[in-house]
């Protein structure tokens, strides 16, 4: 049982905990902000009195694998309180969230032959410095954000061991083992079924028995009773798992997989395998029969819904890596509850227009204070130009400001490329940057409308940004500061994984709409960083 995220504290070592991104048996893994650089990692974190703690034995595993393609950098490690925590790099989905969604229906071979490649190389490397991995299956195998999101990675050492002596590199001996250790679908016949040592032909048999599962309908015929509850319920699972001969499982399938299943089971227990020649074996596959580049994982299609399926992205699987990558920054975005209405949608003009509310109005007898700015963080005022507090603003300077923020607005409505975008998003954040009261007046909503419908169609009405009419923002609908600070930042990684002006156009609404909420307006220098992004963006996509 899982523990649930109510119970992790705040903040970890040096590591501000966000939304949970899994749960295994011994703790969870985070999304998480290093509080002083700003870094996010993904944070996993156990109790240190957990009966199967594994972080402590992960931390042994992942210096060995530094530097490898598709390993995670481990970035910091350590007890804090009675937190045992890895930060390691955030990566994106994992092969299992992948199958899940798609309704795990049979995986397209393309995709699944770019798995094979790429699985059987990280198991070359991992075996190269001395690692076993052990466990092997699809939510240990995840997609890299982008740029890496064509990168498989694996994740969770936590069952790893070394198969060679530190010292000697000697081989370690085969025996009956005392337990289990690895996992019910795919663990090699001789690991679950006969008790034996692991060794390097087991990582691949798993391997070959999870593309094989991929391309089975309903999976491989062991799996489809869920997780045993009993010893008998594993024994049956066990006996099925190893009468199921090679050639019934892979009937149907390119002859590759069962040759692959033959060979892992051929290999003698210190056999080092032949990556390369399999790697060639599924590489000449694709050329037969046509699949395109499988040195990068080919994003599966996604589930057709009742609308029907997404010809867009069934037709460019590439392309769709990199709108699931999106897909995902946007999903956390909504798990945060941006609750300003998104830009684009006509029936949120009247409630874009609610009369405005004093920013210490009473409530419940309370007197609301104002949101200050977060400790320690440089901010950046954002005020509204009707708004009574910028009477006291310095006037040196606006008018100059107003102007340049005009001229840069007409320049985006009349720009005709992403490079002429680029230089006048860049010039926008130079003037805010630059501007001693650092106040986002109407002028700079004004440029933000322009270059969300530049980006987005030209032709298409879209509800102006800054369409409240002076409504004040009172602290109750203010993100927090960390929240913010969160939110800012996925718009930024979400920046960096965008691929087209569409993404980027939803991307300046979402910034838009965190700014209109912010109490006092203000934005911290990560706001300005995002304009950096989407200018840097703007001239790749
Ligand atoms: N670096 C990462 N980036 C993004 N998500 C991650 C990362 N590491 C883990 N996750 C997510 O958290 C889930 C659990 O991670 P992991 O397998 O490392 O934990 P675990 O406690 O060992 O799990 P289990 O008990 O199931 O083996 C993964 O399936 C994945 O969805």
């Amino acid at each position: 049982m899982s523990i649930p995220s109510s119970n992790f504290p705040p903040i970890i070592g040096n590591y501000a905990l966000g939304h949970a991104l899994g749960s295994g048996v011994s703790g969870s893994t985070f999304y998480a902000q290093h509080i002083h650089t700003g870094q996010i990692v993904a944070l996993k974190v156990q109790p240190v009195d957990i009966s199967y703690p594994t972080n402590g034995h992960e931390r042994t595993i992942y210096p060995l694998l530094q530097g490898g393609r598709g390993m995670p950098t481990l970035w910091a490690s350590g007890v804090w309180d009675k937190w045992d925590y890895l930060a390691i790099d955030l990566l994106g989905s994992s092969l299992d969230s992948i199958y899940r969604r798609s309704g795990k229906a049979v995986m397209p071979l393309g995709s699944v032959v770019a798995i094979a490649v790429q699985l059987i190389s990280r198991l070359e490397f991992m075996h190269s410095r001395g690692v076993l991995h052990r466990d092997i299956q699809l939510g240990n195998t995840v997609v890299g954000l982008s740029p890496h999101d064509t990168t498989l990675f694996m994740i969770d050492f936590g069952f790893s061991k070394r198969y060679l002596d530190a010292r000697t590199r000697r081989h370690i001996k085969n025996h009956n083992e005392e337990y289990f250790i690895g996992n019910y679908w795919f663990s090699s016949v001789n690991v679950h079924c006969r008790g034996k040592t692991c060794s390097r032909r087991d990582d691949l048999e798993a391997a070959a028995l999870m593309l094989i599962h991929l391309l089975t309908p309903g999976g491989l015929s062991w799996t489809r009773n869920g997780v045993p509850k009993d010893d008998a319920s594993h024994e049956r699972l066990k006996r099925e798992k190893r009468d199921a001969r090679p050639e019934d499982l892979c009937r149907g399938l390119p002859e590759q997989f069962e040759d692959f299943l033959r060979y892992c089971r051929s290999l003698a227990f210190t056999a080092n395998p032949d990556y390369a020649e399999w790697r060639e074996r599924f590489r000449d596959l694709a050329k037969e029969v046509g699949l395109g580049d499988v040195d990068r994982f080919v994003w599966p299609p996604p589930r057709p819904t009742a609308a029907g399926p997404s010809k867009h992205r069934q037709q460019q699987p590439q392309n769709a890596a990199n709108t699931d990558g999106m897909a995902n920054v946007l999903q956390d975005l909504a798990r945060m509850t941006l609750d300003r209405p998104v830009l684009g949608d006509k029936k949120n003009i009247p409630a874009a227009a609610t009369p405005p509310v004093q920013p210490h109005a009473r409530e419940g007898g309370a007197l609301l204070k104002k949101a200050g700015p977060p400790a320690g963080r440089e901010v950046i005022e954002i005020s509204d130009s009707d708004d009574s507090r910028r009477e006291n603003a310095p006037a040196v300077g606006r008018h100059t400001k107003a102007m340049r923020l005009n001229r840069l607005t007409r320049a985006v409505a009349q720009a005709t490329d992403n490079d002429a975008l680029a230089g006048l998003v860049k010039e926008f954040a130079g003037v805010l940057a630059a501007n001693g009261a650092r106040t986002l007046t109407r002028e700079g909503f004004a440029f933000l409308d322009a270059l969300h419908k530049q980006l987005a169609d030209p032709s298409v009405f879209i509800v102006p940004l800054r369409s409240r009419s002076a409504r004040a923002v009172t602290q109750e609908d203010a993100p927090r500061p960390q929240e913010r600070r969160n939110k800012l930042h996925l718009l930024r990684v979400g920046v960096c994984t965008a691929r087209d002006n569409g993404t980027l156009a939803r991307l300046v609404a979402e910034f838009g709409a965190l700014v209109d909420k912010v109490a006092g307006r203000k934005l911290t220098k990560d706001g300005l960083m995002f304009l950096e992004g989407v200018s840097e963006r703007l001239r790749v996509v």
